[in-house]
């Protein structure tokens, strides 16, 4: 499970009974925690995606030196929500974790990196995952946004929605953490709790201990749906 900050990474500890030990490996230090029936890798992998994929990568890579490889990925924390469907406090997991902004402007708009002959912009989590959390947390289901640069205008979210009508939340890591998870073989999901609308800057909107709250009370819920989860059942 890969949060940004220690604050979200510490939000999904509190939702397990045991506070779980710290482990440091080159290139990342994770925290182990014991669930009822396995064990979860906790990591405060950075923000935005690019440090978010190298710290993934590097615990990802650790795992399968150990022979004890992971079959899942989670990107997880707080996230900014579009008006009106994912309201500040409020859940969203992602069935299409998206790049935003990876690109080039043209004088016709927003070219995304494959329109100009590379990689990806887009993974898809597994659909009986996503269904299984969305169903455990309340959470609402849609695409969220990866994003380099906070969005602090309206016209910058109108602009984005167009693009992306299915878009719930942006944050800054989720598609980082997704190539690292794909880059591997792994399976990969994402989790946001909104802490403040999508739309001008205004920092006294910011919910963000709300939204840590909502984070925990997620992963209490969440916890037993990863451990049940078989990546067998979506092939
Ligand atoms: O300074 C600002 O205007 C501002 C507005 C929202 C968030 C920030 C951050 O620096 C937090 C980035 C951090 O939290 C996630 N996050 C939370 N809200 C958003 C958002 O609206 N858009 C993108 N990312 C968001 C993100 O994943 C980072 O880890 C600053």
């Amino acid at each position: 499970m890969a949060t940004a900050v220690p604050a979200e990474r510490d939000a999904v500890v509190r939702a397990f009974p045991e506070p779980g030990r710290e482990l440091r490996l080159p290139g990342v230090t994770l925290h182990r925690l014991r669930g009822p029936s396995g064990t979860f890798d906790l990591l405060a992998a950075g923000v935005g995606p690019a440090l978010a994929a190298a710290s993934v990568s590097a615990a990802l890579t650790a795992a399968r030196y150990e022979d004890a490889p992971y079959s899942l990925v989670v990107s997880a924390g707080i996230a900014g929500g579009f008006l009106p469907e994912a309201p500040v406090a409020s859940l969203v997991v992602a069935d299409r974790i998206t790049a935003a902004d990876l690109g080039a402007e043209s004088a016709d708009g927003f070219l995304p990196v494959t329109e100009l002959g590379f990689g990806r912009v887009t993974h898809v989590p597994p659909p009986s995952l996503v269904r299984a959390a969305a169903d455990a947390t309340g959470a609402g289901v849609g695409t969220v946004l990866t994003v380099s640069t906070v969005t602090g205008t309206a016209s910058r979210a109108a602009a984005l929605h167009a693009r992306h009508p299915r878009a719930l939340a942006e944050a800054m890591e989720g598609f980082g953490v997704a190539e690292a998870a794909d880059a591997h073989g792994v399976a990969v999901m994402e989790i946001r709790a909104v802490s403040n609308p999508v739309g001008p800057r205004d920092r006294a909107a910011w919910r963000i201990g709300d939204a840590l709250t909502a984070l925990t009370t997620a992963f209490g819920k969440l916890a037993p749906v990863l451990e049940s989860w078989n990546r067998y059942d979506d092939q």
